[in-house]
């Protein structure tokens, strides 16, 4: 999958191409490089920060070592070594966790991994019907129930499903109304505690969702979710679709939290590991030109 993830950034780097020029260059002026730094959504404390350290002329290999420091976080790997093994996914409403699930099962089953769904948003009736759909294009067991009735049921049915039957993979969708936190919290406390109740390794890891096309604006949504429930790490959706691709950095660096996934378009098949020296050279093409 070498070379989707710098796909998926030729918007943000034509946003960057608009400030500095698309001819090659050896070195960039620092406040030419400050001004493409912002205009890719690296948020203004962290471009200060990267500015600062650099001189005056900034090579291309100069600044890739001022980046890679930023992602200097946690591995973003993970292996499936326990059965099940219970992946909670988390984000707020239309971030695309859906898809992001759909995405993930899929890219277990070609691990040759059997998979269960657990439709844990019951808050609105189009999420559980979204991800039937899902369950029914990849042929998966879904673990379901009625619109309003407990996520955490939801949570525990899917997994002592997934024990019963010797299921590899558990991906548990749940509900995220950011806009009432206490609710938010006591929801998510709950079904964690529940997943534990019905395995005690559960849940093995709790990812979160974010839209990429919200940029830098999505980091403080993010720091609540990583409040009320710890998050193990991100997956970043609709990369292909912003000219934001810098804020993915001020993401890890504000939450020391490593990027898992990308989102780089709408089908099954679009999920690849983030590999963020891809992503820096991605970046720094825009900045030098290939
Ligand atoms: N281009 C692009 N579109 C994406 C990507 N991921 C999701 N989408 C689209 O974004 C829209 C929202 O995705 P959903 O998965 O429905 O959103 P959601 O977060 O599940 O919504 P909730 O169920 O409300 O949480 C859909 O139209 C998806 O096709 C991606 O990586 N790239």
């Amino acid at each position: 999958m070498f070379g989707f993830i710098k796909k998926s950034l030729q918007k943000t780097k034509d946003a960057i191409k608009e400030v500095v020029g698309i001819e090659k260059k050896e070195k960039l002026p620092r406040d030419l490089l400050e001004e493409a730094l912002i205009e890719a959504d690296i948020d203004y404390d962290l471009v200060e920060k990267i500015i600062d350290k650099l001189p005056n002329e900034v090579s291309k290999d100069r600044l890739k070592k001022e980046l890679e420091k930023i992602f200097d976080v946690p591995e973003n790997k993970f292996e499936i070594n326990d059965k099940p093994y219970v992946i909670l996914i988390i984000g707020v409403n239309g971030a695309g966790k859906t898809t992001t699930i759909a995405k993930l099962a899929y890219k277990f089953q070609q691990e040759g991994k059997s998979v269960i769904l657990g439709a844990a948003d019951t808050f609105r009736a189009a999420a559980i019907e979204q991800l039937s759909k899902w369950a029914e294009i990849l042929d998966v067991p879904i673990i379901k129930t009625r619109q309003g009735h407990d996520p955490a049921a939801v949570t525990y049915d899917t997994i002592a499903s997934a024990k019963a039957k010797g299921i590899d993979v558990a991906l548990i969708d749940t509900a995220g109304r950011l806009h009432n936190k206490v609710n938010l919290q006591n929801e998510l406390k709950k079904i964690v505690n529940v997943a534990k109740k019905a395995y005690v390794n559960a849940p093995h890891k709790i990812l979160l969702v974010i839209d990429g096309t919200q940029g830098s604006s999505a980091i403080n949504q993010a720091k609540v979710f990583n409040e009320v429930v710890g998050i193990d790490g991100i997956i970043v959706t609709k990369l292909d679709g912003t000219a934001k691709g810098g804020s993915l950095f001020s993401i890890v660096n504000e939450l020391k939290i490593p990027i898992y996934y990308v989102g780089v378009g709408e089908k099954k098949e679009d999920l690849v590991e983030f590999d963020k020296n891809e992503f820096i050279e991605g970046i720094l093409e825009g900045l030098y030109s290939e």
